[in-house]
């Protein structure tokens, strides 16, 4: 049984949902706003060339969204506030105490930079975003508020420029300057908005922003700029930015404050357990231990630490690995490589090598991973995790029901083997804008018609609002696995 307080809700990003009704309602100030209309990325395929102000509306039609969520069963939502309707532009005026330059250990927000980032922020995106977490609160939804997901204002990261190599000062997570600059925002919003939050998360998947930006630079992330030290910057200054964060939070609110992480479990193609362990260390730890025990690779700063008062596990699909000769690219070395046709790299609509189902992304099914994964990540952090993101494209919804009940199912088991989950966010409620795929893939328990920006549940929906309501989804495994055989959680 899932525990009576149980958080049954799902996620969203402001970027992916806000926009679709009014030209007002376009926030033109991102660099993902950018990037994905930019003229190369979009005659070289790197982004779909769909624009976000074609898509669900949510900045208009919340309420409309929200009743969705009520009446599927839902008591929580977690959505980010864009920095960049707050301070469309830059906010490097106002002086705040800061100690160390290399390593910023510490960031005073008085109350007078406080009423001085009131003077510049945009007061109409203030109160638009309080009416928005207002009718969450008044139709009994808890408030998980993330404060960065994926974009920035283009005043911190101009993407074109950086993909271009050109220099610029707009270098987004690599400069140290934005460390500081966010942890004014997240002052800001603590102090605007606490009496609204129950929960609030300061950034989403840094390790995929790192990643996608300086790593895989051919998945249209912005800027696809392959540079080892540049994601080790910006992975660095992700993780100063947190704590700084945490501890601007953290003298306003009485609020629990983490992080929403990307997880997959890593497992080897022959039994390797020691690649296992480097590729888990690396890609599932490396990151948080920088700002839950202030290990920063092999160096200690207790400036970092215990900066943490949960986690969020996003969590898809597993990853594959085998063994290669050592692969040395600035900082990071790696002995081992991921395997296609499993996890993340299978064949859209097709089977995994393991013959197990694959979605629309490409992506294959295995709940095994997460549960595995949440035991991994309670055994190593202690920390109460939230499930903040698991979800899979499937436009006809028919892997959907195998997927959510084999994943509920996952998370069920895990609590019962004494893992302190607290919550389940699908991702997510709507069909919304994916990234460099547009509206391509549809994630939602609910078609969106981006015409009439009405949401249509589909069938999975229904199966999440009966799982909610009788708090285990042992009501659906008889039905639920054996045409797939999916999974064999044990
Ligand atoms: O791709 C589905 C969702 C995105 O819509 C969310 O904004 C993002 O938080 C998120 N993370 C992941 C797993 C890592 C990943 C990110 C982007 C692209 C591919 C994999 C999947 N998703």
């Amino acid at each position: 049984m899932f525990p009576e307080k149980f958080l049954f809700g799902a996620s969203m990003a402001g970027f992916q949902v806000e926009m679709g009704c009014e030209k007002e309602d376009v926030d033109l100030n991102t660099d993902w706003f950018v990037w994905v209309r930019e003229p190369e990325n979009i005659i070289t395929g790197a982004v779909s060339g769909h624009l976000p102000e074609y898509g669900v509306g949510y900045w208009r039609n919340y309420a409309n969204l929200h009743q969705l969520a009520v009446d599927f069963g839902m008591n929580a939502l977690r959505i980010n506030i864009e920095w960049s309707r707050i301070f469309p532009k830059e906010t490097f005026s106002i002086s705040v105490q800061v100690k160390g330059d290399e390593q910023i250990t510490e960031i005073g927000v008085t109350h007078e930079a406080l009423k001085e980032l009131d003077e510049l922020a945009d007061k109409n995106a203030v109160d638009h975003y309080r009416s928005i977490l207002k009718d969450m609160k008044d139709r009994g939804l808890k408030v998980i508020l993330n404060l960065s997901h994926f974009t920035l204002p283009l005043w911190i990261h101009d993407p074109v420029a950086v993909h271009r190599g050109k220099s610029t000062e707009r270098t987004g997570w690599v400069n140290k300057k934005t460390v500081i600059e966010f942890a004014k925002f997240a002052a800001y919003i603590a102090w605007k908005f606490d009496d609204l939050v129950d929960m609030y998360s300061t950034m989403n998947e840094p390790n995929v922003v790192s990643q996608m930006g300086y790593i895989m630079s051919r998945f249209g992330f912005p800027p696809s700029y392959f540079d080892p030290q540049m994601y080790m910057n910006s992975l660095l200054n992700q993780a100063e930015a947190h704590a700084r964060a945490y501890d601007a939070i953290k003298a306003i609110s009485k609020k629990p404050v983490g992080i929403i992480y990307s997880a997959s479990v890593y497992e080897s193609i022959d039994n390797d357990r020691e690649i296992e362990e480097n590729a888990t260390q690396l890609m599932n730890y490396s990151f948080l231990d920088m700002i839950h025990s202030g290990k920063i690779f092999f160096q200690q700063r207790e400036d970092m630490k215990n900066k943490l008062d949960f986690l969020g596990v996003n969590y898809y699909t597993r990853t594959v690995i085998k063994r290669t000769e050592s692969i040395n690219f600035g900082p990071v070395s790696l002995d081992w490589t991921i395997v296609e046709g499993f996890g993340y790299n299978c064949q859209a609509g097709g089977y995994s090598r393991d013959m197990k189902p694959v979605s629309d992304f490409g992506w294959e099914i295995y709940p095994e991973g997460l549960l595995k994964v949440l035991k991994q990540m309670y055994e190593h952090y202690k920390l109460p995790i939230i499930v903040s993101e698991n979800g899979i494209a499937d436009f006809r919804d028919c892997l959907r029901p195998y997927y959510l009940v084999g994943h509920l199912y996952a998370t069920e088991k895990a609590i019962e083997e004494g893992v302190d989950v607290a919550g389940y966010l699908h991702w997510s409620i709507v069909d919304n804008y994916e990234w460099a795929r547009g509206y391509h893939m549809r994630f939602g328990l609910a078609e969106t018609d981006y015409n009439t920006k009405k949401f249509i549940p589909r069938p999975s929906m229904y199966i999440f609002r009966e799982i909610a309501k009788s708090h285990t989804s042992k009501i659906f495994l008889h039905y639920l696995n054996s045409p797939y055989d999916i999974w064999r959680l044990g």
